[in-house]
């Protein structure tokens, strides 16, 4: 910041020439009070009385332009300030990833955080520059003002001035270090906030809700506490305003004897028009944009401390993150009776204004079937597994499983496993048992082999370290051992080849119970039961039925046969 003021001296130089013009009427205001009191008024000549009232008016106009230049000017020196940071933080985080070469890549979200730091910091600043040189202006020229005009009465304003500000400047430490934890608790709970939201889905298909409800709570606690604690040293302003602003009022009025009244009034407005804003203004400023500034400069030139305890909620993403092991699933949701899945007149959107992803759809699957969900990109497919799988509500139509409506199935009771695996930091068998947690060392070797997965290894899983497709392999399983008798798999063989995949789909085929694939290939439609294509519309039949029918569903053989 000493650099940033330094390097511009011009313009350090025009704030303070146009800083003398905008406070002039600081100097001005009692002087030409009293007089047209005193000299105009009282005196009963009016003219001379509006005389000086036009004096202090137009001292006022030119102040107004002045303001206008003390703004451009502040920002010639911001400016330059804002591009000094940002160089520091781009170089910053480019020389880290270059220095850690094989590293894991530069972290671009941390940027974008440090810039938007970058960008608070030059607000901040230049506002605090604003605050303070405004302040000083309009002290020494109000304070000379007064003294010239009315020395007796100097010390009843200047004394309890000076003591409001002292009380002030006491309470910002306390006040920067409330607004720098309130900052952390708002970004901890925005953090937290966000994530739950991106992993929405694995933490309701995990049974999470009610754990991480609970610990969004804990944030937005921790932080409505800090505002409280902001809003308790904030009091202290209040009480500083009252000492420097308002006693002087009192003060004056009671030493003021033979003094002349337009004097007293003139220092008067010296008090309430220019130091009491004053003094209002710095408060204001170095109180919000100060500590804003500190706060800022602080996460920029700093790693960011340590947020509080316990991990974040696992992100559906397990490639860009460690994902902590799941809460234990909740005791509410009901056992469906039989596993006939029946869609009746389903109608879904997205928004209350949004086209309806799905339209009217009656479906009705008997216990044991396997059907296969096919169509362009963007068709819904993904929604229906939603549906299905009960974490998304229909607005119109049921979607009941055994007699139940699906959201109210207990997760063991289905599973959906979305394109992106979920697995947590944990041994294999910690992640296979998560839905089965009585399964035998048999079965989860059986499980293994009829997947076609028994390489995988059997130590601490890091997920960030373990392909896709075994990510996959061993959400798979984990499905596989679970009780759910509908299983759902939203591409979830994706990152597997075509063998690995009939071998998946066949072993769930033999498995038991209904199973939902949206496919991804050809072959996948092929070896299901009967194949729902949703192109706009929906239509159901067996393939070769649907071949001859349904001509979006040719023309998607059509365009899959040459890479099946
Ligand atoms: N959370 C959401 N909010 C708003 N619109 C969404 C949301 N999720 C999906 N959509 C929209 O709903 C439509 C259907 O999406 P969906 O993912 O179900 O299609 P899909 O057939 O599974 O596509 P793909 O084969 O590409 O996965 C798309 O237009 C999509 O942009």
């Amino acid at each position: 910041m000493r650099a940033a003021l330094r390097r511009r001296p011009s313009a350090l130089g025009r704030v303070a020439a146009w800083s003398v013009v905008e406070t002039a009427p600081a100097f001005l205001i009692g002087h030409a009070v009293a007089g047209a009191i005193d000299q105009g008024f009282l005196a009963g000549k009016p003219m001379t009385g509006l005389g000086w009232l036009a004096v202090l008016g137009a001292a006022w106009l030119a102040a107004a332009l002045a303001a206008r230049q003390v703004i451009l000017a502040v920002a010639d020196i911001a400016e330059p300030f804002r591009d000094d940071l940002l160089h520091r933080v781009v170089d910053g985080v480019l020389g880290e990833a270059t220095r850690a070469f094989h590293g894991p890549p530069p972290d671009s979200a941390a940027l974008a955080r440090a810039t938007l730091q970058v960008e608070l910091a030059r607000d901040a600043f230049a506002a605090l520059v604003t605050v303070l040189r405004g302040f000083a202006f309009t002290l020494v020229s109000a304070g000379a003002g007064l003294v010239t005009l009315a020395p007796s009465l100097a010390p009843a304003v200047l004394l309890p001035f000076a003591t409001g500000v002292a009380v002030f400047a006491l309470s910002l430490p306390a006040l920067a270090r409330r607004q720098a934890r309130y900052l952390l608790a708002d970004e901890a709970s925005a953090e937290t906030i966000t994530s739950l939201c991106h992993g929405l889905r694995d933490i309701t298909a995990c049974g999470a809700e009610s754990a991480m409800e609970a610990e969004a709570d804990r944030r937005i606690g921790a932080q409505a506490e800090a505002a409280q604690g902001v809003a308790r040293v904030l009091a202290a302003r209040t009480a500083a305003l009252a000492v420097g602003a308002w006693l002087p009022v009192v003060l004056v009025l009671a030493v003021a004897r033979d003094v002349e009244a337009g004097v007293v009034v003139g220092a008067l407005a010296y008090l309430t028009q220019s130091l009491a804003p004053a003094l209002g203004g710095l408060m204001e400023g170095v109180g919000v944009s100060g500590v804003r500034l500190h706060a800022a400069l602080g996460r920029i030139t700093h790693s960011p401390p340590p947020l509080p305890s316990s991990p974040p909620p696992a992100s559906s993403h397990p490639a860009s993150s460690h994902p902590a092991p799941p809460s234990p699933l909740p005791l509410s949701g009901r056992a469906p009776e039989g596993v006939e899945l029946a869609l009746r007149g389903v109608t879904f959107a997205y928004g209350p204004h949004a086209e309806p992803v799905i339209r009217d759809l009656t479906l009705d699957l008997p216990e044991g079937e396997h059907l296969a969900v096919v169509g362009p990109s963007g068709t819904g497919k993904s929604t229906l597994a939603a549906l299905i799988a009960g974490l998304l509500t229909p607005g119109e139509g049921t979607v009941e499983l055994g007699g139940t409506p699906a959201g109210q199935v207990h997760p063991r009771h289905r599973v959906l496993i979305p394109q992106e695996a979920y697995v947590f930091s944990a041994s294999l068998e910690d992640n296979l048992t998560y839905l089965a947690p009585d399964a035998t060392p048999q079965e989860i070797r059986h499980a293994l082999a009829e997947l076609g997965a028994p390489g995988l290894p059997h130590a601490d899983l890091d997920p960030r370290a373990m392909s896709a497709g075994e990510r996959q392999l061993v959400a798979l399983a984990r499905a596989y051992l679970s009780p759910a008798r509908l299983v759902i798999l939203d591409e979830a063989c994706c990152h597997l080849d075509q063998a690995a995949e009939a071998r998946v789909e066949a072993a769930f085929a033999q498995r038991g119970g209904t199973l939902v694939v949206i496919a991804h290939r050809i072959s996948s439609a092929r070896r299901a039961d009967r194949v729902l294509l949703l192109d706009g519309g929906a239509w159901i039949g067996r393939h070769e039925e649907l071949v001859r029918s349904a001509a979006g569903y040719a023309e998607l053989v059509a365009h899959w046969e040459p890479s099946s």
